[in-house]
């Protein structure tokens, strides 16, 4: 990998990760040992985090430098059956629910950006309309008031969560003060084994280096297991950065990310086309470039995983057990682990393959697009939800995505096999609409954040991939899907 140099003002300098690439090509001004200013060339926007970012602006008023580069669309707060979906946001029974659903589309009319409503089907969630549009370009950087904005780096852009008030200055200046990160390598080379996804790769990763192994830096993924991944699965393994503590995730640009982004509605054309991907091409990190810290995982190893606790990095391969705190020198993580397993209702030692479930959750931006509803889709066709299942959700992560989906008729298996099958949205993943787990209740889900309460008061998350949620659907517990 040779870097031709056309972003190094330096000409041959030294060799660059492709981090250094993407944050110096942003760089507007740098502070030795202070924060630097960087150029946002995009940015998405939630119901959820948006209304104060545009308060301030109303407050200061200002506007919106450049309208154009912004993208809106409520996905937290939405409805995801039809019917409540048929009345626009009247379906929406919680009432700070849609105010917030009802601002942001005031606030997209008052400052001119594009929103695409609940009777759009390009509406979804944010994560997965952004690149599905073209609106997440290679190379561009990328931020939205919402930690998992780290999925768009699949793309080799530079795409981070920000704060509300940051999000209101990038909205008024295009420009963010941030603390340069350090560049990570995970390098994750072999073959995975049948039946194992982008969701196990990363659950094995966070388990490995912890929720905060990643704090500070910003993670590129490489090696020969992540070229194999689609752009979906690389999609699911950005997603995830930042729950292993690095709101930057990366995975260089290669033929899938050219190939994803030809054609989309917002992506270059013409000429402009090929300027763009002979510079996108460069975006990759030099023959030994120098990264602060290194971790390698043998995909040949890896087992499907599941998590058993309250933190994604609580995660044992679905032929394990429970573990057992007691077993556990450091007092701290003793303590974590006990009051984990109290509010999991779980028992050290018990095998995975033995925990019973009350419902299913396929969806979210972790892993919500077609290639996941065709994982989950192949498991359950011709079969049917077990009988202690109380509900089993699908929900695409956006309106192409269901459409794309009842195509070619993975609507009607699920159907067939007891899944409900919904309307985009967050839907599942956290409990902010109608669709939560009840206290005590267990779920396989294939969302990424198992916090106390995340999927409704006193919930119990179990994060999987879609496989495997379906898998556990179908039997009602967990199986390990590469013996079935
Ligand atoms: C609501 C939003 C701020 C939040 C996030 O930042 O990620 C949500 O999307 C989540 O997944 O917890
Ligand atoms: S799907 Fe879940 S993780 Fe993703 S933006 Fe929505 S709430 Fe956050």
């Amino acid at each position: 990998m040779t870097d031709p140099g056309v972003n190094s003002a330096a000409g041959a300098s030294a060799p660059r990760t492709l981090f250094d690439k993407l944050w110096e090509r942003h760089l507007v001004k740098e502070t030795p040992g202070g924060p630097s200013l960087l150029y946002i060339d995009r940015q998405l926007v939630h119901d959820v985090t948006s209304p104060q970012s545009f308060e301030g602006l109303r407050l200061s008023g200002r506007k919106v430098w450049r309208p154009e580069t912004v993208l809106a669309t409520a996905d937290h707060n939405v409805p995801t059956t039809s019917i409540e979906r048929a009345t626009g946001s009247k379906g929406i029974s919680d009432p700070l629910s849609r105010i917030q659903v009802d601002q942001l589309t005031r606030n997209c009319e008052d400052f001119g950006i594009r929103q695409f409503g609940l009777d759009d089907k390009r509406q979804g969630i944010i994560h997965v309309i952004g690149p599905e549009q073209g609106l997440t370009l290679p190379g561009t950087s990328v931020v939205a008031g919402d930690s998992h904005t780290s999925t768009h780096g699949a793309f080799a852009a530079l795409a981070f969560g920000v704060g509300a008030s940051e999000a209101e200055h990038v909205l008024a200046t295009q420009c963010l003060s941030i603390n340069r990160m350090k560049p990570m390598l995970v390098r994750v080379d072999g073959k995975l084994a049948a039946g194992l996804s982008a969701k196990d790769i990363i659950l094995n990763i966070i388990g490995n280096i912890g929720t905060a192994g990643g704090t500070g830096y910003a993670i590129e993924f490489a090696g020969d297991a992540i070229s194999a991944l689609s752009m979906e699965g690389r999609m699911t393994l950005c997603n995830m950065a930042i729950e292993g503590g690095a709101r930057v995730g990366l995975v260089a640009v290669d033929d899938k990310t050219i190939a994803y982004v030809k054609g989309r509605p917002l992506a270059p054309k013409g000429e402009q086309w090929d300027a763009a991907e002979a510079y996108w091409r460069t975006l990759v990190s030099d023959e030994g470039a120098r990264y602060d810290r290194v971790v390698d995982i043998d995909a040949a190893s890896l087992r499907p995983m599941v998590t058993w606790g309250t933190t994604p990095e609580m995660v044992v391969p679905v032929d394990g057990q429970v573990p057992d705190p007691d077993k556990e020198s450091d007092p701290v993580r003793r303590r974590n682990m006990k009051a984990a397993l109290a509010y999991m209702g779980l028992a050290a030692g018990t095998p995975i393959e033995q925990i019973q479930l009350d419902k299913v959750f396929i969806g979210s931006c972790t892993n919500a697009r077609i290639e996941d509803l065709r994982a989950a889709a192949a498991v359950a066709k011709g079969k049917r939800v077990a009988s202690n299942i109380k509900q089993a959700l699908v929900v695409p992560g956006s309106g192409l995505v269901k459409e794309q989906a009842e195509a070619e008729g993975l609507h009607t298996v699920f159907m067939d096999a007891g899944f409900e099958w919904r309307e985009p949205g967050c839907s599942m993943c956290l409990g902010m609409n109608a669709d939560r787990l009840g206290k005590g209740e267990r779920c396989a889900s294939t969302s990424n954040r198992n916090f106390e309460g995340r999927q409704g008061a006193g919930g119990r998350t179990h994060l999987v991939s879609p496989a495997m949620a379906a898998a556990a659907g179908i039997a009602g517990h967990f199986v390990d899907i590469t013996e079935v």
